[in-house]
């Protein structure tokens, strides 16, 4: 239905533009010197996630594998970032402030999880669902097995009861 593809558009459109904000993050990052993996900003997004969900009408404890493997996605990103700016520090990028990057991604979030909600309505995701969204993951610095990732945590995803 077109309910069906319009939530899986946003959902692709969603995961794209959050990756497309972690060279930003790690631009900050490398300016200021502090270290990709932040682990009290990993329990705000976990914790803001898990709200998310449930608000959302997810089973909020099946939504955190998922957000996991976005945030290793995420700091796949940053460290590739970080490696091809050693040979090409001109190449770095943004002065843009963390907090506001941050707002950005969590904007991102809650559409993830309204589109995901949304798409469940209608049933599980589908092979061609999977592999259209595979196709659709565009932005730079995710390997295939960060892809792959993704779309596991992904089709674990229920709505509540
Ligand atoms: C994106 C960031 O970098 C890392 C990835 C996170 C994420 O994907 O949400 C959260 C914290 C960091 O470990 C960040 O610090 O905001």
């Amino acid at each position: 239905s077109s309910v069906t593809s319009v939530s899986l558009e946003e959902l692709s459109s969603a995961l794209n533009e959050r990756m497309l904000l972690m060279p930003a993050v790690a631009g900050y990052k490398a300016q200021h010197h502090l270290p990709v993996e932040d682990l009290s900003r990993e329990k705000v997004v976990i914790d803001g996630m898990r709200q998310n969900a449930q608000d959302a009408g997810l089973a909020s404890d099946t939504v955190v594998p998922f957000v996991h493997a976005l945030m290793n996605a995420g700091k796949a990103i940053q460290y590739r970032c970080l490696a091809d700016w050693l040979a090409t520090p001109q190449a770095r990028v943004h002065v843009t402030e963390l907090a506001d990057t941050r707002q950005k991604i969590q904007q991102t979030d809650n559409r993830l999880m309204t589109a995901i909600s949304q798409r469940l309505m209608a049933g599980s995701f589908t092979e061609a669902d999977m592999a259209w969204l595979i196709s659709q993951m565009t932005a730079p610095g995710l390997s295939a097995a960060d892809k792959n990732n993704l779309l596991s945590a992904l089709s674990r995803i229920e709505r509540a009861s």
